[in-house]
């Protein structure tokens, strides 16, 4: 199939911006969330002050839409938000203009846009697909998706998502059986079928709403591929477009404007306001690479304590791979369960996990990029981020998993001693030292470290592959992804990841391939050990673990890959206990 040319991004139109009272803080309703059950409860009570003063039953709503408000929500009043949003959104068709929606985490915007969505649909019903919802992770989608089936309850409409991981042959049989009026997708799975799919631009022929949800990220980040979508849905002038975020820094308003229409209006909920919800404590507490781990199972093991049957934790980490290590090591050495969500994991091992974590009234989440944005776990109690996060944006989405609809939550950031930086950006957030730093980084009698001694993960074990892994996205992430810390040099992002990896059990820091180190400008790194590509080289979760590195490290540890005590460190004490000594015990 040709590829059209690509429209809407590249022209320029003029802003016209209607901020609205910024006197909107982020109470929404304390009633809980029906995602993650499928039985329909009666309505709930609003909680007082949380919620703004307007009922759904005064926005002229079709008698259905409302029912499954009422009935299968269990939701009678608009949150603040969304009484500032729904009424401009619902009369905006005949007024023909666009909308750019910023409004804080956990607020409502979801039903902010769907509601709306599906009275478009049933006004205007489309010959095929009539509104188009984009969200930039399979996860999003799929809970998206849900919200909107629960809000179709009592209409014949049907909803279906398009996300990765899902064969297109399957897609296209449940597009041909459902005909679906609402579609929900990711980019890349989209652009896919409109490459590879026969005729598949006809479904979208009468689309007339076009929502990106977390739209910030889609501009900045999937912008190419965003240029390409709009290429084969119709002209701007044929549909409107609603954007939404908790975050919309002004480059996005810039790219933005050029997806509306000219006249475009902004409803900015926030304002001059506090970017984050009002119920989060936000605490940070800087730890020395060595003491990332007891940080981390201190701040985990405090929750638990505290709420021994309703907490709900999920850790963020900046990379995939050092999620999915550290959820092995935690559950091997440390014989805890964790749940683990990250582009590592398999399409179908993510589902279960996204909907067994929605369920779970107590459990411990480890994830990356996949969860900072858009979901909605019921009753989160703590986010804990672990490094410094990339941008202030990714900090306020992180954070925004917790405290939702008007509930309370808490939030812990865990910085490295270099990378107090960070603070800088988010001077403005409520964020203050977390008061028990110094408990958090106590390691009774060294038992942690003891715990996690790299000699019960031998070179050759799957838990060392994952750390060799973990080891080479760090130095990735301080690399090309970092931009709210400057570590000062290319030898002090290897000393920052090193460090990290010797705090959690590591002897000594892994080597990565020489081409690995050219492609990150590591390559002159004296304090970074490389090894030459190899014929047998075995990639092992981005870095590459080559078959003579592992007969280098066998002789190391003695010959016997299988035998893990060689070294002995239980005894005479771990590498980490050693190189802790002088470090803060208590
Ligand atoms: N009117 C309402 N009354 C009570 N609860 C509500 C109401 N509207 C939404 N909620 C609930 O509030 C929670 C947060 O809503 P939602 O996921 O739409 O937030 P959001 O603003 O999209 O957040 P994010 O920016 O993280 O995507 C959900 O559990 C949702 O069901």
């Amino acid at each position: 199939m040709p590829h059209p040319t690509a429209s809407s991004l590249g022209s320029s139109t003029h802003q016209v911006s209607l901020p609205l009272s910024s006197s909107c803080r982020a109470h929404s309703s304390s009633a809980s969330s029906n995602r993650g059950t499928s039985t329909a409860s009666p309505p709930r009570s609003s909680p007082g002050g949380e919620m703004g003063d307007v009922g759904f039953s005064n926005l002229g709503l079709s008698g259905n839409t409302l029912r499954a408000i009422h009935e299968v929500f269990g939701f009678n009043e608009l949150t603040k938000a969304q009484a500032q949003v729904l009424p401009e959104l619902l009369g905006s068709e005949q007024r023909q203009s666009d909308f750019m929606v910023h409004a804080r985490a956990g607020t409502g915007k979801t039903l902010s846009y769907l509601i709306p969505a599906v009275e478009h649909v049933l006004r205007r019903p489309p010959p095929g697909v009539g509104v188009l919802i984009l969200a930039p992770s399979r996860e999003l989608v799929l809970q998206i998706t849900k919200d909107a089936e629960m809000l179709c309850t009592y209409h014949p409409l049907q909803v279906v998502p398009l996300i990765g991981g899902v064969r297109r042959d399957k897609d296209e049989s449940m597009l041909r059986r459902r005909r679906p009026a609402i579609v929900v997708a990711t980019l890349g799975k989209l652009v896919e079928h409109f490459e590879s799919t026969s005729r598949f631009e006809t479904l979208f022929e009468g689309l007339g709403l076009l929502v990106l949800d977390e739209c910030d990220q889609l501009l900045s980040e999937q912008a190419d591929i965003l240029r390409s979508l709009l290429g084969y849905v119709p002209r701007q002038g044929l549909r409107q477009s609603l954007l939404l975020s908790a975050t919309i820094p002004s480059e996005v308003k810039d790219l933005a404007a050029r997806l509306c229409r000219p006249g475009y209006q902004l409803l900015d909920c926030v304002g001059e306001g506090v970017a984050t919800q009002d119920g989060v404590e936000q605490l940070y507490a800087v730890c020395p690479g060595l003491f990332l781990l007891t940080a981390l199972k201190n701040a985990i093991e405090q929750e638990v304590q505290a709420n021994p049957m309703g907490h709900k934790v999920i850790v963020f980490f900046p990379t995939a791979r050092l999620a999915g290590f550290l959820a092995h090591l935690f559950r091997e050495q440390l014989k805890m369960r964790i749940y683990e969500l990250h582009a590592r994991c398999g399409a179908s091992s993510r589902m279960v996990t996204q909907q067994e974590f929605q369920q779970c009234s107590s459990g411990i989440l480890f994830t990356s990029g996949a969860s900072e944005r858009g979901m909605d776990y019921p009753n989160v109690s703590l986010v804990v981020q672990v490094l410094a996060p990339d941008s202030r944006q990714q900090y306020i989405h992180r954070v925004g998993r917790t405290a939702r609809g008007g509930k309370e939550g808490r939030s812990v950031l865990l910085l490295l001693d270099r990378e107090v930086d960070f603070l800088q950006h988010v001077s403005d957030l409520p964020l203050s030292k977390h008061p028990l730093e110094a408990e958090l980084l106590h390691d009774e009698r060294d038992h942690l470290a003891i715990a996690v001694s790299s000699a019960i993960w031998p070179p050759g074990s799957p838990l060392h592959a994952a750390a060799t892994g973990a080891f080479a996205s760090i130095l990735q992430h301080y690399q090309l992804q970092q931009r709210c810390v400057s570590l000062g040099s290319s030898e002090a992002a290897v000393d920052a990841a090193s460090e990290v990896m010797m705090g959690l059990g590591a002897s000594e820091p892994p080597s990565i391939s020489q081409q690995l180190a050219e492609e990150l400008g590591l390559q002159h790194c004296t304090n970074l050990r490389k090894i030459a590509p190899h014929a047998n080289e075995i990639r092992a979760g981005g870095a590459v673990e080559t078959v003579q590195c592992r007969k280098m490290a066998s002789a190391r540890s003695g010959g016997n890959r299988s035998a893990p005590t060689q070294r002995r460190p239980l005894a005479q004490g771990s590498t980490l206990r050693m190189l802790r000594m002088g470090g803060p015990r208590r």
